[in-house]
């Protein structure tokens, strides 16, 4: 669906949404289908545990292996970062009480998280009695060399510390796991019996002391998960009745009562009442936006004030945030390619580590060396050095903690792999409609051609079958008939058919009609196609009746707020964005000009495989691709990419799906934030190996080199694990973002959010404007090299074919003027700047032509159609490239 900016829909989109929910009666739950029911009659229920004894993968499987065992367990997910378990398990057959049990016999330290909760259940604020009395007896005992009795304690330490690492040595040593507890208990073991206690009690405590730490650092991570896994409520109140149910019970359709202050329990439409709701939970928007009937709500957003009836359109485990809640789970299971290859590299690590240990104390006690203990303590380094602790949790703690982030601004990233193609991405392509612009148009013109029909007649036509379609012209096109006083009847439309990039048909009254652009002609084996070129930019839209064009209109569409400043954004971060539109060229360079000519390409008139074909074009190009669309049309060419991003909250579940991320909201500046995480993610996990690796390797040189220093090598092991866990943590707290322009003083967030809001406001009041739009940007946006102010872009039909060509090969473009610099930019070192975009002026380039094409270096902008082309099947061939890539028919008939 396309994300308006506001989720007040048109009428009639707001009719069809009516429609969609009515049919369903209201049936109560208890109703008797439970057998293959989804939600009421499903035996199995999700358990969320905080499992403060999971400290890294190793305990994973232990999990795994205590509790799959168990009859009427079906499934057991552990999220490491967050230290949380899901256990999906049938009530009847095995209780909550049960399971935690079966964890905490293994000293896992497990809880139920509260429905509800917003923290962490049961994390552990304070040191456990063992870290405690561990701690006090290892300080006492370095009074040691005053009263040489007290190094006794140091022993004592180790043994007050010990109990809970036993314990889980135990539980991990039966089900035939080789965890850091055990190596850190043989370690404890081998210094207490070399004599040194200081050592054995140092490893307990500094063990102990820095799990607990940890365990505090993910806190605040824990935290986010669960906010973002229980902002629902369990219970919600019939409108109707007054009768307090559960929401896993409420129907489609059911109206259900939301007072101020309460967290809207389902996803519905609002049927009675008026307030603000706070989405801030869902799409990271910190403004409250107003809501009236027939505004959409979603469950998880907060009402502010006012009492609202909302009739239900999902049940509770379709919403949109129980599908973020489980894309969030999937995505923090999910493993990235870093983790998967050091996870790989963990396997062998720790038993090779052993082995190498048990070698360097053994064969020198063999082979009769003089120096044993020194060898035997060079081997305890080893031992503790065994486990890469640190650098298993390197990746999955930051991309845990960046996916938060990301879900927190609004941005939902389907796992650690998108995140990291993210931090790579080199061009951003764009859809038009419902991205770069609001999908939100205003009709110019409605005229009658020839004289064979009336305007009402015209009008009837048009807005019957349009009331059929979901296209953002279609709601533009109902509404102008009404507001002409004429009622459409899509119950009189049979035949209905979709011709994407093309536009719409249908047969009323045993005639036949298609509405569509230039392209619908053909297929309605209408040729009398009249230039009617808009000087506006607006996109023409033809209606034909039986064969005969009877009918044209205009219609165009504002660039959203922010829409420049992503693009700008994105440029700064040397990263090129492109239009990749199904619209008109017309409507393609206007958008274009709104932008102030930030776009560095424009591609148009294109169809859905178009797209996905100059994706693949500039994947091989220009590098990692970002595709930015609505998900409709766009839905195989988000796929293509390396990185797709649906926009839009409404009803996206099909977008969701597809794309490789979503924006909650239809704040497009998101994009680059979303981008800078990624990068920010890449290098923090770079960083993280490299200190993990790096620690472990000192204390290891220094060892052979000087002395086999047992605490330094503890130290390194919990010390790294904790200050990667820390680090990764530095992601949540930065609204990710280069922020580049917020650095060079552009408007503050609130600022923006307040604009995006009276927007809303003046949407919800009805006051549509026309060309002049509020909201679209016009201001023209300086060189991010020279900071001088860009050339504004003069040509009206400017933007035809766009050229890159490289550096060198200026000379052979003879069309690379200085009056073609569309960005006028100082052609600084930034690569966004260095390309300048050439365009070729409109009278030297055909219509539709590639102009006299580059020599293997120039780029075109795809098109597949001129004004006629036989079937619809030649039109839907995509554009072939190969050489010029301008399609012959198209350069010959240009006019
Ligand atoms: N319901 C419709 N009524 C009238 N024209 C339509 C309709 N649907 C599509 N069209 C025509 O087909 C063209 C291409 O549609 P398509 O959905 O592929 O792209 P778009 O939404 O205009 O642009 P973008 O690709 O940027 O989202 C539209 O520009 C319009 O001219
Ligand atoms: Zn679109």
């Amino acid at each position: 669906m396309r994300g308006g900016d506001s989720p007040a829909k048109a009428p009639a989109e707001a009719a069809a949404l009516e429609e969609r929910l009515l049919p369903p009666p209201v049936t109560r739950s208890g109703d008797a289908g439970a057998g293959g029911g989804k939600r009421g009659g499903s035996k199995w229920e999700k358990t969320y545990l905080d499992v403060l004894g999971v400290c890294c993968s190793a305990e994973v499987a232990l999990v795994e292996r205590l509790l799959k065992p168990i009859d009427g367990v079906r499934s057991v997910t552990v999220v490491v970062p967050s230290r949380t378990v899901v256990v999906e398990h049938d009530p009847a057959a095995v209780s909550q009480s049960h399971i935690v049990k079966a964890l905490n016999k293994a000293g896992l330290e497990a809880s139920v998280r509260a429905y509800g909760s917003t923290s962490g259940g049961g994390v552990a604020r304070w040191p456990s009695p063992y870290v405690v009395a561990s701690g006090g007896l290892l300080l006492v005992s370095l009074l040691a060399p005053l009263l040489p009795p007290l190094r006794w304690l140091a022993l004592a330490a180790a043994c007050a510390g010990a109990p809970p690492m036993l314990l889980r040595a135990l539980a991990s040593g039966l089900a035939l796991a080789l965890d850091i507890n055990a190596l850190m208990l043989v370690a404890v073991a081998g210094a207490a019996a070399l004599g040194d206690y200081a050592e054995a009690g140092a490893i307990v405590f500094l063990f102990t002391a820095a799990e607990w730490l940890e365990t505090l650092a993910c806190t605040k991570a824990s935290a986010g998960m669960s906010t973002l896994l229980t902002m629902v409520p369990p219970r919600v109140v019939l409108a109707g009745t007054g009768e307090v149910v559960s929401v896993r019970d409420v129907e489609v359709g059911t109206v259900v009562a939301v007072r101020a202050g309460e967290v809207v329990p389902v996803d519905g439409v609002v049927v009675d009442g008026q307030s603000e709701v706070d989405e801030s939970s869902l799409t990271g928007e910190s403004f409250p936006v107003p809501k009236l009937p027939p505004s959409e709500v979603w469950a998880g957003t907060m009402n502010m004030d006012g009492y609202i009836a909302v009739r239900t359109t999902a049940l509770a485990d379709d919403s949109t945030v129980a599908r973020m809640q489980r894309l969030v789970e999937a995505a923090q299971n999910s493993r990235s390619k870093t983790q998967r290859l050091v996870d790989s590299c963990a396997k062998y690590y720790t038993p090779g580590v052993v082995v190498l240990a048990a070698s360097v104390a053994l064969v020198p006690l063999l082979l009769g060396a003089k120096d044993l203990k020194r060898w035997c303590q060079l081997a305890l380094v080893l031992l503790v050095s065994a486990c890469p602790c640190a650098l298993v949790l390197s990746t999955p703690v930051a991309t845990f903690c960046a996916l938060l982030r990301a879900a927190r601004m609004g941005v939902l990233i389907k796992g650690g792999d998108v995140l990291e193609s993210l931090g790579e991405i080199r061009v951003a392509a764009f859809d038009k409609t419902g991205t770069i612009t609001k999908g939100q148009f205003s009709i110019d013109g409605f005229h009658v051609v020839g004289d064979k029909v009336e305007m009402s007649q015209l009008l009837y036509w048009v807005s019957s079958i349009e009331s059929k379609s979901s296209h953002p012209m279609a709601a533009a096109l109902v509404e102008y008939s009404q507001s002409k006083s004429i009622q459409p009847k899509p119950e009189n439309v049979t035949e209905f058919r979709i011709f994407p990039g093309e536009g719409i048909s249908g047969v009323i009254n045993g005639r036949q009609i298609f509405i569509g652009n230039r392209r619908i002609m053909a297929r309605s084996s209408c040729y009398t196609a009249p230039e009617m070129d808009d000087h506006r930019g607006a996109s023409i839209g033809y209606v034909i009746v039986d064969g005969d064009l009877v009918g044209a209109f205009s219609l165009s569409d504002d660039c959203r707020t922010g829409a420049a400043e992503a693009i700008m954004e994105l440029r700064s971060m040397g990263i090129k964005s492109v239009m990749l539109t199904g619209d008109s060229r017309a409507a393609a360079t206007r958008a274009q000009q709104q932008l102030g000519g930030v776009l560095e390409e424009l591609h148009y008139e294109l169809l859905p495989a178009d797209k996905v074909s100059l994706v693949g074009d500039l994947k091989a190009r220009a590098g990692a691709t970002l595709m930015v669309g609505d998900g409709m049309n766009d839905a195989p060419a988000l796929a293509a990419s390396d990185v797709g991003v649906s926009m839009g909250l409404s009803g996206s579940a099909a977008a969701m799906e597809t794309s490789h991320a979503t924006l909650m909201s239809s704040d497009i500046l998101r994009v680059p934030a979303a981008v800078a995480l990624g990068r920010c993610t890449r290098a923090t996990i770079a960083a993280n190996v490299v200190v993990s690796v790096g620690a472990k390797a000192a204390v290891l040189a220094l060892a052979v080199a000087w002395r086999p220093l047992l605490w330094a090598a503890v130290l390194a092991d919990v010390g790294t694990c904790l200050l990667v866990v820390l680090h990764s943590m530095l992601l949540l707290r930065e609204p990710a973002g280069t922020g580049s322009w917020r650095r060079r003083g552009g408007p503050p967030e609130a600022c923006r959010a307040t604009a995006r809001s009276l927007a809303m406001r003046s949407q919800l009041d009805g006051a549509s404007n026309g060309g002049a739009a509020g909201g679209s940007v016009r201001r023209e946006p300086g060189c991010r090299c020279c900071q001088k102010p860009r050339k504004p872009f003069e040509q009206e039909h400017a933007a035809v074919v766009i050229d890159i060509p490289a550096p060198s090969a200026d000379a052979e473009h003879p069309r690379a003027t200085a009056k073609g610099d569309a960005t006028g930019c100082c052609g600084g070192a930034r690569v966004a700047c260095a390309a300048p975009t050439t365009v070729t002026s409109v009278n030297c380039a055909p219509r539709g032509c590639c102009g006299g094409k580059g020599k293997g270096d120039s780029r075109v902008s795809a098109r597949t159609s001129c004004s006629s082309n036989g079937g619809g099947g030649a039109a839907r061939d995509p554009p072939k490239k190969a050489g010029n890539g301008c399609n012959a028919r198209c350069c010959s008939s240009g006019k």
